[in-house]
């Protein structure tokens, strides 16, 4: 494989009753994950028990002191890979209340950053489907670009990948990829993930990666899977259905100029006319 290309492995976990048990299925997955080459590994959206609020406000922990903070910065150091490390209930001091929250380690273990989703999931999407995020889940206020060795990384949690400005932003700020731990319902799964994905993809010319838990259809929350992989083409290149799977892709930077080359969105943009802005920091970028 040349430089400009390195393997990525998305683990679309089928999470297990305890957190202990997920924890056990991560360091064994990351390690068949490595050991076929992948250099950034991505764990999906609370992997560290089912999708119930009830069990979130059990399994909530610290950060970074918290257990799963542990287990992922030891994982990565003993596998020398960038790690996305899933989401997880964080704590927040509200006994109630808790982030969701992504932490990124880098080969020696380091925190290379850190994502709370931004965007609350409170909709109405029928009788069985009625969603309020907000009561239990304290929204971040930030965007997240991540420095790897290979190129910058953007990062969202599930309804993120619903609001094109986030992504855009992150292309703007030299992002190649974009990556999204998300657990979508049976209802948006099917229409959105991937078409989703896509869009975010080609508007952008990044890849995408979206990645989810496998589904269990025993979860008072039942998670659609098919995680995948978009190219800056907007092409899936690769995926997986609803089950437990490892699923790779080579980034593959001379692809990725080659598309801008034939395609080059960025020179055409109307700047006099639009533009999207940042306003955690206030710069246009
Ligand atoms: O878009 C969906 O189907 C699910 C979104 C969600 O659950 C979330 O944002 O956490």
């Amino acid at each position: 494989m040349s430089s400009s290309c390195f393997k990525l492995a998305i683990i679309q976990m089928f999470v297990e009753r305890t957190k202990e048990l997920n924890h056990i299925k991560v360091k064994r997955l990351l390690r068949e994950a490595t050991g076929k080459g992948a250099k950034v590994v991505v764990l999906p959206e609370f992997f560290t028990c089912r999708c119930d609020p009830n069990l979130f406000r059990e399994v909530m922990e610290p950060v970074p002191n918290g257990p799963t903070f542990k287990l992922l910065s030891e994982a990565a150091k003993e596998n020398e890979v960038f790690l996305f490390g899933g989401s997880y209930p964080e704590s927040s001091g509200k006994p109630d209340m808790f982030f969701n929250t992504s932490n990124i380690f880098n080969p020696r273990g380091e925190l290379i950053g850190q994502h709370r989703k931004l965007h609350m999931y409170d909709v109405d999407l029928g009788p069985h489907l009625h969603i309020t995020e907000s009561h239990h889940i304290i929204p971040g206020n930030r965007l997240t670009v991540v420095k790897t060795d290979y190129c910058k990384i953007g990062v969202g949690i599930c309804f993120d990948i619903q609001f094109p400005e986030m992504a855009r932003i992150y292309r703007q700020r030299g992002c190649d990829l974009l990556i999204y731990m998300g657990a979508m319902t049976l209802k948006s799964g099917p229409v959105h993930w991937k078409v989703l994905s896509q869009a975010r993809a080609a508007d952008n010319q990044v890849y995408v990666a979206a990645v989810g838990p496998a589904t269990d259809v025993t979860s008072p929350y039942v998670p659609w899977g098919h995680s995948s992989v978009a190219s800056p083409w907007g092409e899936i290149i690769a995926s997986c259905e609803s089950e437990e799977a490892i699923v790779y892709a080579d980034i593959d930077f001379d692809y990725l100029k080659e598309v801008r080359r034939m395609l080059p969105l960025e020179s055409q943009r109307r700047k006099d006319v639009y533009k999207t802005v940042d306003l955690t920091d206030g710069t246009p970028v």
